[in-house]
Protein backbone atom coordinates (compact mmCIF):
# COMPACT_ATOMS: atom_id res chain seq x y z
CA UNK A 1 0.00 0.00 0.00
CA UNK A 2 0.98 3.79 -0.45
CA UNK A 3 2.48 5.51 1.60
CA UNK A 4 -0.37 8.32 3.11
CA UNK A 5 -0.14 11.90 1.73
CA UNK A 6 0.02 13.08 5.33
CA UNK A 7 0.21 11.57 8.55
CA UNK A 8 -1.11 13.24 11.39
CA UNK A 9 0.81 11.94 14.62
CA UNK A 10 -0.47 12.68 18.46
CA UNK A 11 -1.23 16.39 17.56
CA UNK A 12 -2.09 18.62 20.37
CA UNK A 13 -3.12 22.37 19.63
CA UNK A 14 -3.87 24.47 22.48
CA UNK A 15 -5.04 28.40 22.80
CA UNK A 16 -3.83 30.81 25.39
CA UNK A 17 -6.76 33.23 26.76
CA UNK A 18 -5.40 34.83 30.06
CA UNK A 19 -3.77 32.27 32.42
CA UNK A 20 -5.94 28.91 30.57
CA UNK A 21 -4.63 26.56 28.14
CA UNK A 22 -7.55 25.54 26.15
CA UNK A 23 -6.15 22.39 24.41
CA UNK A 24 -8.57 22.70 21.71
CA UNK A 25 -6.81 19.53 19.75
CA UNK A 26 -5.34 16.78 21.89
CA UNK A 27 -3.48 14.09 20.70
CA UNK A 28 -5.14 13.68 17.28
CA UNK A 29 -3.89 11.30 14.96
CA UNK A 30 -4.94 9.95 11.00
CA UNK A 31 -3.75 9.69 7.94
CA UNK A 32 -4.80 11.05 4.52
CA UNK A 33 -4.51 8.61 1.97
CA UNK A 34 -2.93 9.10 -1.50
CA UNK A 35 -5.97 10.75 -3.54
CA UNK A 36 -8.78 10.52 -1.76
CA UNK A 37 -11.06 12.27 0.55
CA UNK A 38 -11.07 12.38 4.51
CA UNK A 39 -13.47 13.50 6.60
CA UNK A 40 -13.44 14.85 9.47
CA UNK A 41 -16.57 15.44 11.10
CA UNK A 42 -18.01 16.26 14.76
CA UNK A 43 -20.21 19.17 16.86
CA UNK A 44 -18.80 23.06 16.82
CA UNK A 45 -16.23 23.68 19.10
CA UNK A 46 -14.71 19.98 18.79
CA UNK A 47 -11.60 21.27 17.21
CA UNK A 48 -11.98 20.36 13.80
CA UNK A 49 -10.76 24.07 12.26
CA UNK A 50 -7.87 23.94 14.79
CA UNK A 51 -6.55 20.41 13.17
CA UNK A 52 -7.62 21.64 9.46
CA UNK A 53 -6.15 25.32 9.98
CA UNK A 54 -2.84 24.11 11.62
CA UNK A 55 -2.73 22.05 8.41
CA UNK A 56 -1.32 25.30 6.15
CA UNK A 57 0.05 26.31 9.72
CA UNK A 58 -2.04 29.59 9.07
CA UNK A 59 -3.75 29.40 13.39
CA UNK A 60 -4.55 32.53 15.53
CA UNK A 61 -1.90 34.74 17.24
CA UNK A 62 -3.03 32.63 20.67
CA UNK A 63 -2.90 29.30 19.04
CA UNK A 64 0.58 27.03 19.49
CA UNK A 65 1.25 23.58 18.06
CA UNK A 66 2.35 21.82 21.53
CA UNK A 67 3.40 18.66 20.06
CA UNK A 68 2.94 16.36 17.43
CA UNK A 69 3.65 15.40 13.95
CA UNK A 70 2.09 16.31 10.31
CA UNK A 71 3.77 14.50 7.96
CA UNK A 72 3.30 15.81 4.85
CA UNK A 73 4.88 14.01 1.09
CA UNK A 74 7.91 13.11 3.84
CA UNK A 75 8.14 16.92 5.78
CA UNK A 76 7.24 17.16 9.14
CA UNK A 77 4.23 20.70 8.80
CA UNK A 78 5.07 21.03 12.63
CA UNK A 79 8.91 21.97 12.39
CA UNK A 80 9.14 23.59 8.53
CA UNK A 81 10.58 27.02 8.80
CA UNK A 82 7.90 30.03 7.80
CA UNK A 83 9.86 30.16 4.58
CA UNK A 84 9.61 26.88 3.46
CA UNK A 85 5.93 26.29 4.34
CA UNK A 86 5.01 29.77 2.70
CA UNK A 87 6.46 27.90 -0.07
CA UNK A 88 3.93 24.75 0.94
CA UNK A 89 0.51 26.73 0.64
CA UNK A 90 -1.53 27.02 -2.12
CA UNK A 91 1.04 25.21 -4.29
CA UNK A 92 1.15 21.57 -2.30
CA UNK A 93 -1.68 22.41 0.16
CA UNK A 94 -4.68 24.48 -0.30
CA UNK A 95 -7.46 25.60 1.57
CA UNK A 96 -11.14 26.84 1.45
CA UNK A 97 -13.16 28.85 3.76
CA UNK A 98 -16.30 27.84 4.71
CA UNK A 99 -17.30 31.70 3.59
CA UNK A 100 -15.60 31.78 0.29
CA UNK A 101 -15.49 35.56 0.81
CA UNK A 102 -13.04 34.87 3.11
CA UNK A 103 -10.53 33.87 0.19
CA UNK A 104 -11.85 36.44 -2.25
CA UNK A 105 -11.42 40.24 -1.74
CA UNK A 106 -14.47 42.63 -2.43
CA UNK A 107 -12.63 45.24 -3.44
CA UNK A 108 -11.00 42.99 -6.24
CA UNK A 109 -12.37 42.09 -9.83
CA UNK A 110 -12.22 37.49 -9.34
CA UNK A 111 -10.00 37.46 -12.27
CA UNK A 112 -7.52 39.73 -10.36
CA UNK A 113 -7.29 37.41 -7.59
CA UNK A 114 -7.01 34.45 -9.36
CA UNK A 115 -4.07 35.60 -11.83
CA UNK A 116 -2.26 37.23 -8.79
CA UNK A 117 -1.86 33.71 -7.34
CA UNK A 118 -1.04 32.36 -10.38
CA UNK A 119 1.98 35.10 -11.18
CA UNK A 120 2.81 35.35 -7.64
CA UNK A 121 3.00 31.97 -6.23
CA UNK A 122 3.10 29.97 -9.13
CA UNK A 123 5.53 32.29 -11.28
CA UNK A 124 3.40 32.47 -14.14
CA UNK A 125 3.47 35.09 -17.18
CA UNK A 126 0.15 37.71 -17.39
CA UNK A 127 -0.81 35.98 -19.90
CA UNK A 128 -0.56 32.63 -19.14
CA UNK A 129 -1.90 33.40 -16.05
CA UNK A 130 -4.94 34.55 -17.37
CA UNK A 131 -5.73 31.58 -20.18
CA UNK A 132 -5.56 29.74 -16.96
CA UNK A 133 -7.85 31.58 -14.98
CA UNK A 134 -10.17 30.69 -17.70
CA UNK A 135 -9.69 27.27 -17.49
CA UNK A 136 -10.06 26.88 -13.98
CA UNK A 137 -13.50 28.49 -14.16
CA UNK A 138 -14.67 26.12 -16.95
CA UNK A 139 -13.24 23.14 -14.70
CA UNK A 140 -15.41 24.45 -11.77
CA UNK A 141 -18.61 25.22 -13.89
CA UNK A 142 -18.32 29.22 -14.10
CA UNK A 143 -18.86 31.08 -17.53
CA UNK A 144 -15.11 32.56 -17.98
CA UNK A 145 -17.27 35.61 -19.14
CA UNK A 146 -17.86 36.33 -15.31
CA UNK A 147 -14.11 36.70 -14.24
CA UNK A 148 -14.14 39.99 -14.32
CA UNK A 149 -17.41 40.21 -12.25
CA UNK A 150 -16.86 41.60 -8.40
CA UNK A 151 -17.25 38.39 -5.82
CA UNK A 152 -20.33 40.27 -4.84
CA UNK A 153 -22.01 39.96 -8.59
CA UNK A 154 -21.75 36.03 -7.89
CA UNK A 155 -24.40 33.85 -5.85
CA UNK A 156 -23.41 32.23 -3.15
CA UNK A 157 -23.04 29.12 -5.19
CA UNK A 158 -20.62 31.17 -7.18
CA UNK A 159 -18.82 32.52 -5.08
CA UNK A 160 -17.67 28.72 -3.38
CA UNK A 161 -16.79 27.72 -7.00
CA UNK A 162 -14.78 30.44 -7.04
CA UNK A 163 -13.05 29.80 -4.39
CA UNK A 164 -12.70 25.74 -5.03
CA UNK A 165 -11.00 27.68 -8.32
CA UNK A 166 -8.38 29.69 -6.46
CA UNK A 167 -7.30 26.34 -4.28
CA UNK A 168 -6.85 24.65 -7.23
CA UNK A 169 -4.66 27.11 -9.21
CA UNK A 170 -1.23 25.69 -8.51
CA UNK A 171 -2.71 21.79 -8.91
CA UNK A 172 -1.90 21.43 -4.88
CA UNK A 173 -1.47 17.82 -3.94
CA UNK A 174 -3.78 18.14 -1.05
CA UNK A 175 -6.82 20.89 -0.22
CA UNK A 176 -8.22 21.47 3.23
CA UNK A 177 -11.59 22.57 2.88
CA UNK A 178 -13.13 23.98 5.93
CA UNK A 179 -17.44 23.54 5.91
CA UNK A 180 -17.03 25.09 2.21
CA UNK A 181 -21.31 24.01 1.69
CA UNK A 182 -22.41 24.32 4.83
CA UNK A 183 -23.92 28.31 3.99
CA UNK A 184 -25.57 27.03 0.79
CA UNK A 185 -28.72 25.46 -0.12
CA UNK A 186 -28.71 21.28 -0.31
CA UNK A 187 -29.36 21.25 -3.37
CA UNK A 188 -26.20 23.88 -4.51
CA UNK A 189 -24.68 21.75 -1.43
CA UNK A 190 -24.81 18.57 -3.87
CA UNK A 191 -23.63 20.07 -7.01
CA UNK A 192 -20.37 21.50 -5.53
CA UNK A 193 -20.28 18.30 -4.22
CA UNK A 194 -20.15 16.23 -6.88
CA UNK A 195 -17.82 19.34 -8.65
CA UNK A 196 -15.04 18.60 -5.89
CA UNK A 197 -15.47 14.86 -6.02
CA UNK A 198 -15.06 14.89 -9.69
CA UNK A 199 -12.08 16.89 -9.83
CA UNK A 200 -10.58 15.08 -7.01
CA UNK A 201 -10.47 12.42 -9.58
CA UNK A 202 -9.82 14.21 -12.14
CA UNK A 203 -6.56 15.68 -10.63
CA UNK A 204 -5.72 12.64 -8.03
CA UNK A 205 -6.12 15.32 -5.39
CA UNK A 206 -6.25 14.22 -1.77
CA UNK A 207 -9.20 16.17 0.12
CA UNK A 208 -9.74 17.01 3.84
CA UNK A 209 -13.57 17.71 4.17
CA UNK A 210 -14.10 19.76 7.35
CA UNK A 211 -17.97 19.13 8.36
CA UNK A 212 -20.60 19.39 11.26
CA UNK A 213 -22.82 17.28 8.89
CA UNK A 214 -22.57 13.51 9.04
CA UNK A 215 -24.72 13.45 5.79
CA UNK A 216 -21.64 15.78 3.76
CA UNK A 217 -19.42 13.33 5.02
CA UNK A 218 -21.78 10.22 4.07
CA UNK A 219 -22.13 11.76 0.58
CA UNK A 220 -18.63 12.05 -0.49
CA UNK A 221 -15.80 11.28 1.75
CA UNK A 222 -14.08 7.57 1.32
CA UNK A 223 -12.54 8.03 5.35
CA UNK A 224 -14.05 9.91 8.22
CA UNK A 225 -12.12 10.73 11.31
CA UNK A 226 -14.99 11.85 14.01
CA UNK A 227 -13.26 14.33 16.83
CA UNK A 228 -15.17 14.70 20.09
CA UNK A 229 -13.87 17.25 22.33
CA UNK A 230 -10.60 18.01 21.02
CA UNK A 231 -10.00 13.87 20.27
CA UNK A 232 -10.16 11.34 17.48
CA UNK A 233 -12.84 9.26 18.84
CA UNK A 234 -13.15 6.74 15.67
CA UNK A 235 -11.30 6.68 12.24
CA UNK A 236 -12.02 3.94 9.50
CA UNK A 237 -13.37 4.33 5.91
CA UNK A 238 -16.70 5.60 5.75
CA UNK A 239 -19.19 2.76 4.71
CA UNK A 240 -17.65 0.63 7.66
CA UNK A 241 -18.62 4.21 9.88
CA UNK A 242 -21.98 4.35 8.69
CA UNK A 243 -22.83 1.24 8.82
CA UNK A 244 -21.16 -0.31 11.09
CA UNK A 245 -19.42 2.24 13.63
CA UNK A 246 -18.11 1.71 16.69
CA UNK A 247 -17.98 4.93 18.80
CA UNK A 248 -21.32 5.53 20.83
CA UNK A 249 -20.78 9.18 19.53
CA UNK A 250 -20.40 7.90 15.95
CA UNK A 251 -23.91 6.94 16.43
CA UNK A 252 -25.67 9.44 17.81
CA UNK A 253 -24.09 11.81 15.12
CA UNK A 254 -25.80 9.64 12.37
CA UNK A 255 -29.29 9.68 14.36
CA UNK A 256 -28.71 13.55 14.14
CA UNK A 257 -28.49 14.82 10.61
CA UNK A 258 -30.84 13.95 8.27
CA UNK A 259 -29.53 12.53 4.40
CA UNK A 260 -28.28 14.53 1.84
CA UNK A 261 -29.83 11.92 -0.34
CA UNK A 262 -33.38 11.65 0.85
CA UNK A 263 -35.62 14.33 1.49
CA UNK A 264 -35.10 14.55 4.76
CA UNK A 265 -38.25 13.09 6.08
CA UNK A 266 -36.37 11.02 8.18
CA UNK A 267 -36.76 10.98 12.22
CA UNK A 268 -33.83 13.30 13.43
CA UNK A 269 -32.50 12.31 17.30
CA UNK A 270 -30.37 15.13 18.63
CA UNK A 271 -27.46 13.58 21.33
CA UNK A 272 -28.75 15.29 24.93
CA UNK A 273 -26.26 17.44 26.57
CA UNK A 274 -23.17 19.42 25.18
CA UNK A 275 -19.39 18.59 25.09
CA UNK A 276 -17.09 19.25 28.00
CA UNK A 277 -14.96 22.73 28.92
CA UNK A 278 -11.83 21.97 27.03
CA UNK A 279 -10.10 24.33 29.69
CA UNK A 280 -10.93 21.88 32.27
CA UNK A 281 -11.91 18.68 30.65
CA UNK A 282 -12.90 15.53 33.11
CA UNK A 283 -10.95 12.50 33.49
CA UNK A 284 -12.40 9.23 31.62
CA UNK A 285 -13.95 9.27 28.21
CA UNK A 286 -15.04 13.05 27.27
CA UNK A 287 -18.02 11.81 25.82
CA UNK A 288 -19.32 9.34 29.19
CA UNK A 289 -21.28 12.38 30.60
CA UNK A 290 -23.61 12.61 27.46
CA UNK A 291 -23.02 8.49 26.40
CA UNK A 292 -26.09 6.44 26.94
CA UNK A 293 -24.10 3.46 27.57
CA UNK A 294 -20.96 4.77 30.09
CA UNK A 295 -19.86 2.76 32.52
CA UNK A 296 -18.07 3.63 35.94
CA UNK A 297 -14.74 2.76 33.85
CA UNK A 298 -15.66 5.09 30.95
CA UNK A 299 -15.89 8.03 33.65
CA UNK A 300 -12.61 7.31 35.20
CA UNK A 301 -10.43 5.51 32.45
CA UNK A 302 -9.80 7.40 29.48
CA UNK A 303 -9.81 5.33 26.65
CA UNK A 304 -6.92 5.26 23.64
CA UNK A 305 -7.22 5.27 20.50
CA UNK A 306 -6.69 1.57 19.28
CA UNK A 307 -6.64 -0.07 15.91
CA UNK A 308 -10.65 -2.40 16.24
CA UNK A 309 -10.22 -4.17 12.73
CA UNK A 310 -7.56 -3.21 10.10
CA UNK A 311 -7.93 0.48 9.37
CA UNK A 312 -10.41 0.88 11.99
CA UNK A 313 -9.53 2.72 15.09
CA UNK A 314 -12.05 3.81 17.83
CA UNK A 315 -11.61 5.31 21.40
CA UNK A 316 -14.48 3.32 23.00
CA UNK A 317 -14.24 0.83 26.43
CA UNK A 318 -17.15 -0.91 24.74
CA UNK A 319 -16.33 -1.16 21.47
CA UNK A 320 -16.35 -5.08 21.95
CA UNK A 321 -19.98 -4.76 22.55
CA UNK A 322 -20.84 -2.56 19.55
CA UNK A 323 -22.78 -4.68 17.57
CA UNK A 324 -25.38 -4.67 20.82
CA UNK A 325 -25.39 -0.76 21.44
CA UNK A 326 -25.56 0.18 17.84
CA UNK A 327 -29.00 -1.94 18.38
CA UNK A 328 -30.36 0.41 21.39
CA UNK A 329 -28.54 3.35 19.58
CA UNK A 330 -31.28 3.29 17.16
CA UNK A 331 -33.74 3.76 19.27
CA UNK A 332 -34.87 7.60 20.30
CA UNK A 333 -35.05 6.46 23.77
CA UNK A 334 -31.80 5.92 24.34
CA UNK A 335 -30.43 9.37 23.90
CA UNK A 336 -33.09 11.63 26.04
CA UNK A 337 -31.33 9.93 29.06
CA UNK A 338 -27.93 10.82 28.99
CA UNK A 339 -26.75 12.19 32.58
N1 LIG B 1 -8.66 32.09 18.97
C1 LIG B 1 -9.17 31.32 19.92
N2 LIG B 1 -8.93 31.57 21.22
C2 LIG B 1 -9.41 30.77 22.20
N3 LIG B 1 -10.14 29.67 21.97
C3 LIG B 1 -10.41 29.36 20.69
C4 LIG B 1 -9.96 30.16 19.61
N4 LIG B 1 -10.39 29.60 18.45
C5 LIG B 1 -11.10 28.50 18.81
N5 LIG B 1 -11.10 28.36 20.16
C6 LIG B 1 -11.73 27.27 20.93
O1 LIG B 1 -11.15 26.04 20.51
C7 LIG B 1 -12.13 25.02 20.48
C8 LIG B 1 -12.15 24.38 19.11
O2 LIG B 1 -12.60 25.34 18.15
P1 LIG B 1 -12.68 25.01 16.60
O3 LIG B 1 -13.12 26.24 15.89
O4 LIG B 1 -11.42 24.38 16.16
O5 LIG B 1 -13.82 23.92 16.57
P2 LIG B 1 -14.74 23.45 15.37
O6 LIG B 1 -15.02 22.02 15.64
O7 LIG B 1 -14.12 23.78 14.07
O8 LIG B 1 -16.05 24.29 15.60
P3 LIG B 1 -16.86 25.20 14.58
O9 LIG B 1 -17.53 24.23 13.66
O10 LIG B 1 -17.80 25.93 15.46
O11 LIG B 1 -15.82 26.08 13.93
C9 LIG B 1 -13.44 25.67 20.89
O12 LIG B 1 -13.62 25.45 22.26
C10 LIG B 1 -13.20 27.13 20.61
O13 LIG B 1 -13.97 27.93 21.47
Amino acid sequence: MDAPLLSVKDVSIAYKVGALDIVAVSNARFDVPQGSIVGLVGESGCGKTTMARALTRVIADNARIKAGQMQFAGQDIVSLSEKDMNSLRWRDIAFIPQSAMNSLDPVYRVEYQIVEVLRDRGGLSKSAARKRAVELFEMVGIDPGRLRDFPHQFSGGMRQRAAIALALALEPKLVVADEPVTALDVIIQRQILDQLRSLQRELGLSVIMVTHDISVVAYICDRTVVMYAGKVVEDCDTATLLNEPLHPYTMGLKNAFPDLHSAGTGILTPIAGSPPDLANPPPGCRFAARCPFATDQCRVEEPMLTEDAPGHFVACHRAVEAAALREEAKQPGTWGTAA
